[in-house]
C-alpha cells in the first residue's frame, strides 16, 4: 500500500467519524451560547493565537458564564464564574475530572505517566491517595520550619547581592522555592537557581511545552494516527527521545531521594508502596515525584514575582498598612515567623488577592468530561474539553466588588479584622478563592503553596521596601503590570526591582543569622518525617 493511498483512507476514516459524531443522536436541548460557527472547523478562526484568557473573558461577558466552541468537531465548553466551576467540575468531579487527550506528550512521550495529564481513573486515584499524606494540611504544617530556614536565606541573598538598586530578583525566589521543594521530595538542597539539577529541569520542560503545544502533532487530534508505522508517525520517534530525557532526570533525582540522609517524599513514598504491597516501577513512582516537583515551581515563583509587581501599584497603600501590622506584631529584633500568622491576617488577604490578581494559571487548567450533561437547560456534549477560566472567574464584580483590576486585600478581610491585626485565626471573609483550580483536580500542593508565599511576602514586607521597576543604576523604569507571558503559568515580563532594608535592625538581623548553608538540615527533615508518620 503507497503512503498515498494510506492517507487517502484515513481521510475518509475521519471524515466518518466526524459525520458519525454530528450526527449522533443528542438531546434536544441546546448547547450552552457561544461566537458563531462556521460549518466544519466551528470556532477555529476566531480561536485566540495567545493569552487565550482574555478572548475567554471577553466572550463570558458577550454570552454569560457557561461559552461554548466548537474546534473542528471538539466542543470545548469555557466556565467563567466560580458558580459555575464549583457546580461542573466540583459538584459533579464524578464527571468533570478527567483530562483532554496528548497523545504525543502525555501518552507516547510520559508513556502515561504525567499526574496532571492522567486520565481520572482508578491508577490516578491510587497516585493521589500515595500524595496525599505528604501534600495534606498536617504534612504542610510539618514543613513550617523549613520554610523559615529557606526564606532566611532568600532575605540573606537579597541583602548581600541585590544592594539597593535595581536586581533580578527571579533566580532568589526561584532558589527559595525550589531549594523547598527538592528538600523535601529528594533531600538536597540548593545553593543558586544555576544548580545543575534545575537547569536539566528547566530545559526537560521546555521540550516537554514544545511536545505538547495544541495543534503541533496532527494525532493529537485525531489519536487514530497513532495506528501508523513508525516510518509514517515521526512524532514516536521525537517523544522516545524525549522519554529518555525525562526518565533520565527523575529516575536519577528519585535514587538520590532514597541515598540521601534524613526524611524525603521519595522515602516516604516507596515505603508507603511496600508497606501496602503495592506494584509500581520505578520509572512510574519517578514520574509522580518528578512531575509533582515540576508542579510545584514555576507557579510559586511567578506568584512571588507578581507580588513585587503589586508592589508598585495601589499607590503602595497596602505596603504601608502590611509594613505597619508587622511593626506592631513581629517588632524589630526578630523575624516574622508562622507562629505570628493568626495575629496578622493581611499577609493571608494579601496572599489571597494575589492569587486572585494575577492567577499564576490564568486560562486554568482544562478538564475533560467523557458523558453528556445538562446544565441550567443547556447540553455539554460528552467529550468536551471544560475550562475553568481563572482570569474571569477571578474578576466576577458580584463577588469581589466593582474594583476587581485594582490589587487591594481589604476585599478579603472582614469588618472585625479591617484593622489587619487580629488575633483569632478567622481573619478572612468567606470569599471563593481562586487560583488553584477545583474539584477532585485541585492542586494538590496549595497548602504548602500557601504557607510558602505567606512566609515570603511577610519577611520581605517586614525587611525591605520593595520597588519594583529599577535600574542597575537606581533609575525608575516603568514596569507595565498587566504585561505577561503566555502558557500555562503566566509570568510578568521581566524586570529588575530593589530591596532597600527598612533600617539597620534589619541588616543586623538578617546577616546576623541568614546564611542557613552550613546548617544541617536533614536533622529538620527527620523531624519532619516523625511528624507526619502515621500516628
Ligand atoms: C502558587 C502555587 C501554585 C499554583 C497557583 C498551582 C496551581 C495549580 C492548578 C491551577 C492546578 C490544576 C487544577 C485543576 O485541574 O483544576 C494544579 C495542579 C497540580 N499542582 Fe499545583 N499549584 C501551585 C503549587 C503547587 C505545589 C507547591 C505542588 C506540590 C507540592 C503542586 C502540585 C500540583 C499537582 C501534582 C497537580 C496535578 C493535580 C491533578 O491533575 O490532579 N502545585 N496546580
Amino acid at each position: 500500500m503507497t503512503s498515498a493511498t494510506l492517507y487517502s483512507g484515513l481521510f475518509i476514516a475521519l471524515l466518518s467519524l466526524y459525520a458519525i459524531r454530528l450526527y449522533a443522536k443528542k438531546s434536544s436541548l441546546p448547547l450552552p451560547p457561544g461566537p458563531p460557527a462556521l460549518p466544519i472547523i466551528g470556532n477555529v478562526h476566531q480561536a485566540p493565537k495567545s493569552h487565550p484568557w482574555l478572548q475567554y473573558h471577553a466572550w463570558g461577558k458577550t454570552y454569560g458564564p457557561v461559552v461554548y466552541l466548537n474546534m473542528l468537531g471538539q466542543p470545548v465548553i469555557v466556565l467563567g464564574t466560580s458558580t459555575a466551576a464549583h457546580d461542573l467540575l466540583a459538584k459533579r468531579g464524578a464527571t468533570f475530572s478527567d483530562r483532554p487527550r496528548f497523545v504525543v506528550a502525555a501518552e507516547l512521550a510520559l508513556k502515561g505517566f504525567h499526574m496532571l495529564l492522567r486520565p481520572y481513573d482508578e491508577r490516578f486515584r491510587l497516585h493521589q491517595k500515595l500524595e496525599s499524606p505528604v501534600l495534606s494540611v498536617r504534612a504542610a504544617n510539618a514543613y513550617l520550619p523549613f520554610q523559615e530556614l529557606e526564606t532566611k536565606q532568600l532575605l540573606y541573598d537579597l541583602l548581600k547581592n541585590a544592594g539597593g538598586n535595581g536586581t533580578n530578583c527571579h533566580g532568589y525566589f526561584e532558589r527559595t522555592t525550589s531549594s523547598i521543594i527538592y528538600a523535601l521530595f529528594y533531600g538536597f538542597r540548593l545553593k543558586t537557581s544555576s544548580d545543575p539539577v534545575l537547569l536539566a529541569a528547566h530545559s526537560v520542560n521546555h521540550e516537554f511545552d514544545q511536545l505538547a503545544q495544541v495543534g503541533k502533532f496532527l494525532v493529537d487530534s485525531f489519536p487514530v494516527l497513532d495506528n501508523l508505522p513508525g516510518f509514517l508517525a515521526p512524532w514516536k520517534a521525537e517523544a522516545e527521545q524525549h522519554w529518555g530525557r525525562q526518565r533520565a532526570l527523575h529516575v536519577g533525582n528519585l535514587q538520590t531521594g532514597y541515598k540521601a540522609r534524613g526524611w524525603n517524599f521519595s522515602k516516604h513514598m516507596r515505603k508507603s508502596l511496600d508497606q501496602e504491597a503495592i506494584e509500581m516501577s520505578i520509572d512510574e513512582l519517578a514520574l509522580d515525584v518528578g512531575i509533582m516537583a515540576d508542579a510545584a515551581l514555576d507557579a510559586s515563583t511567578e506568584t512571588l514575582m507578581w507580588f513585587v509587581v503589586a508592589c508598585i501599584t495601589s499607590d503602595r497603600g497596602f505596603v504601608i498598612t502590611a509594613q505597619n501590622c508587622l511593626d506592631s506584631v513581629v517588632g524589630c529584633e526578630r523575624l516574622p515567623n508562622f507562629q505570628d500568622r493568626t495575629k496578622l491576617p493581611y499577609i493571608d488577604a494579601i496572599v489571597e488577592e494575589l492569587l486572585r490578581w494575577r492567577p499564576a494559571g490564568a486560562a486554568g487548567v482544562p478538564h475533560y468530561t467523557k458523558v453528556e450533561s445538562v446544565y441550567n437547560g443547556c447540553r455539554i456534549p460528552a467529550n468536551s474539553v471544560v475550562i475553568p477560566n481563572h482570569w474571569s472567574i477571578s474578576r466576577e464584580e458580584a463577588v469581589y466588588g466593582s474594583n476587581v483590576e485594582e490589587f487591594e486585600p481589604e476585599r478579603w478581610l472582614s469588618t472585625e479584622s479591617s484593622g489587619g491585626v487580629h488575633s483569632t485565626a478567622s481573619g478572612l471573609k468567606d470569599l471563593p478563592q481562586v487560583g488553584f483550580g477545583y474539584g477532585r483536580r485541585i492542586c494538590p500542593g496549595r497548602h504548602v503553596a500557601r504557607n510558602v508565599l505567606w512566609i515570603s511576602i511577610a519577611r520581605l514586607l517586614w525587611a525591605f521596601d520593595v520597588e519594583a521597576g529599577v535600574s542597575d543604576a537606581g533609575e525608575r523604569l516603568a514596569v507595565d503590570p498587566m504585561a505577561a507571558t503566555d502558557g500555562l503559568v503566566t509570568k510578568p515580563l521581566p524586570f529588575k526591582a530593589a530591596f532597600r532594608p527598612r533600617g539597620k535592625w534589619v541588616e543586623d538581623i538578617v546577616m546576623n543569622e541568614g546564611d542557613t548553608h552550613g546548617i544541617d538540615f536533614a536533622k529538620i527533615l527527620e523531624r519532619v518525617g516523625a511528624e507526619i508518620a502515621p500516628k
